[in-house]
């Protein structure tokens, strides 16, 4: 049995270890050298090769995790992930804005504007601030069961900083950026192998890999876009809070989400976007508008699986040519 110096030095690695890897990951501003850290990552596996009994599911050194799966067991969402209307134009932009209004009995209200990222819908789940389980969006009421390939997913936190709420859930949107897409795809046609389409499509394959390692072995990422349900964390008033509350408690956090007050702001950020999309290391497809404070989301509701209380602001459609030259595949 381990002594407790052995005990306090593996619990201290492990927060020294989450820290760092949060620094790296998620808010790509390292304060140690990499060598540092696999130094204390060898010094943690080292212990737990002596100390099998002290080994925890959340340990920084069990990020990839054990055997191929047979399949994927399903998940049932315990909130529905909604699906988005769409905007093409700033006339339905305008028409989505004059609903909502008039709904609101012309309150005032501000909007969330969110890059909308063009990768995978998941639901992650935390148990007092530690990574338990994490699905596809599926049908938005059952997905898949794909926590072992998540894990792999270094800006997903396996445990949570600050002050966690005993259950709770977080969407976001889990994407390969291009630049890892176009490597994918060169190794590929070296082997001879079948290319991917896209980013999104090689994405959603990874996640959906029945072998942890192979999702391990492609840089995979994830912006968080939301709350499971605003329910879960009582006090916090609308979604702009959550987000910067999520940021606290260790998740990826997109830095372009903007906080808008009128419909014109929403379009000025729109059409900044239209221009520097292309410019971004990862995939997006539009921009999502939600109407910010809480308690006007709840009384606007869903209708079907869509919430009234947001929409996609759709970029204009390519041609499938111009975007293949611009990513580099010729
Ligand atoms: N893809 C995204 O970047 C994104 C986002 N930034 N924010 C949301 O908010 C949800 C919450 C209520 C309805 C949509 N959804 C997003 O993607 C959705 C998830 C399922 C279908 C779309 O991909």
């Amino acid at each position: 049995m381990a002594d407790d110096s052995i005990v306090q030095r593996v619990a201290e690695l492990r927060r020294e270890l989450h820290y760092h890897n949060h620094r790296y990951y998620v808010m790509d501003d390292p304060v140690i050298s990499d060598f540092d850290y696999d130094m204390l990552l060898q010094e943690l596996r080292t212990i737990e090769e002596e100390h099998p009994e002290l080994v925890t599911p959340d340990s920084p050194t069990h990020r990839i995790g054990g055997d191929p799966a047979e399949g994927f067991v399903q998940v049932e969402h315990r909130h529905t992930m909604l699906s988005l209307g769409n905007a093409f134009d700033d006339e339905s932009l305008e028409a989505w804005y004059r609903r909502v209004r008039n709904l609101l009995d012309d309150a005032d209200f501000s909007m969330t504007c969110e890059l909308k990222i063009d990768g995978l819908a998941v639901s992650l789940v935390y148990e007092d601030g530690v990574f338990v389980q994490g699905a596809t969006r599926g049908n938005g009421f059952v997905g898949e069961n794909v926590t072992q390939n998540l894990r792999t997913i270094r800006s997903i936190p396996l445990v949570l900083q600050g002050d966690p709420p005993p259950y709770l859930e977080v969407r976001g949107e889990v994407y390969m950026p291009v630049e890892s897409f176009r490597r994918l795809n060169e190794e590929r046609a070296e082997r001879g192998e079948q290319l991917f389409a896209n980013p999104r499509n090689s994405g959603a394959g990874t996640i959906r890999q029945l072998d942890p390692k192979v999702t391990a072995s492609r840089n995979m990422q994830i912006w968080a876009y939301s709350l499971g349900d605003a329910g879960d964390v009582p006090g916090l008033p609308d979604h702009w809070e959550a987000l910067e509350w999520l940021k606290s408690l260790g998740f990826r956090i997109n830095p372009n989400n903007r906080l808008c007050y009128t419909v014109e702001e929403v379009k000025d950020y729109y059409r900044e976007f239209v221009e520097r999309r292309h410019g971004l290391p990862y995939e997006v497809d539009g921009v999502v508008v939600k109407v910010n404070p809480f308690n006007y989301q709840s009384s606007l509701g869903v209708v079907g699986r869509e919430p009234r209380w947001a929409v996609a602001y759709k970029f204009p459609a390519e041609r499938a040519v111009t975007r293949l030259l611009e990513i580099g595949i010729n």
